[in-house]
């Protein structure tokens, strides 16, 4: 795939080869992907689907692949095997773990902003984006003097500005303090319904990746094992890479679970 993207969320062409896109709640396919450099294999068989809204984590150990495979869903780097399907025109929003200004580059939030396709969202919209991420007293700041979650916080906005179909946030909370964990994370599960996009979200964070029921790949150069969290927390592939950071697995209790009605809780 030579898609003709770049972090800055720019439309991909539907198919790389022009096939005719198929199933409509689908919105991307990695099939078989498969990335080596020189005789070093970084990714192996990689198979994934995303659908039309749906969140998706990725979690794996460092040097798993995972920015590489980012990297490839970008367009950044071409697989050795393998296709990447989009199955709708997509529009990427990114949200990088590192983003550095070079000291010499004079460069304000709002020229960072002013670079997003004013006519993708409504008023409402964007109104929700600068309210929700408290941006407006950042507008005239440069982005070199920025705090790591005031910058966090801009570069999400310069990724939702775009109306992005599917956003990947990669590592999202790196550098943030405990409370602004907790409100980015309650602000993420917000995008899918409110924006209408899916969303791939790398984490380290196992108790958030585990919590809710977003479908998790784990990934190791290869899938490991993925599905509901409550499917994960017993599969020993997981519990191989993960079970001494993540002690008290998700353990799924339909007896005391809130959408079970009252009724089928007596049984
Ligand atoms: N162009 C390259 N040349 C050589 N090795 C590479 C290249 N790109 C990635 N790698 C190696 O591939 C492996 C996977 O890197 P990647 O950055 O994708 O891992 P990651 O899962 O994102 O790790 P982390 O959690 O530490 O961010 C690493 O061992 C990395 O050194």
């Amino acid at each position: 795939m030579s898609p003709s993207t770049s972090i800055s969320n720019q439309p991909l062409s539907p198919t790389a080869d022009n096939r005719p896109m198929k199933d409509t709640n689908q919105l991307l396919s990695l099939s078989n992907i498969s990335y080596h450099v020189g005789q070093q294999r970084i990714l192996s068989n990689i198979d994934i689907d995303i659908a039309v809204n749906e969140t998706v984590s990725l979690v794996g150990p460092n040097g798993a692949g995972k920015s590489t495979l980012v990297k490839l869903i970008l367009g950044l780097i071409d697989p050795t095997k393998g296709n990447i399907t989009a199955h709708q025109p997509l529009q990427l929003g990114y949200v990088p773990q590192r983003f550095t200004v070079p000291p010499i580059l004079p460069l304000r939030v709002s020229d960072l902003l002013g670079q997003a396709n004013k006519k993708r969202l409504t008023d409402e919209q964007r109104q929700f984006i600068f309210d929700n991420l408290a941006l407006t007293h950042l507008l005239s700041r440069q982005m070199l003097h920025l705090s790591g979650g005031e910058t966090q916080r801009v570069l999400l906005a310069r990724a939702l500005l775009d109306k992005p179909n599917l956003l990947i946030l990669d590592e999202p909370m790196q550098g943030l303090d405990p409370d602004t964990e907790v409100w980015l994370y309650q602000f993420i599960d917000k995008l899918p319904d409110f924006l209408h996009c899916a969303m791939l979200v790398i984490s380290h964070d196992l108790h958030w990746v585990m919590r809710g029921s977003r479908r998790v790949i784990c990934l190791n150069k290869h899938i490991c094992c993925e599905g509901q969290p409550s499917e994960l927390a017993i599969s020993t592939e997981f519990k191989k890479l993960f079970g001494h950071y993540y002690e008290q697995p998700y353990v799924h209790q339909p007896h005391a679970c809130q959408h079970h009605a009252p009724n089928e809780l007596e049984q």
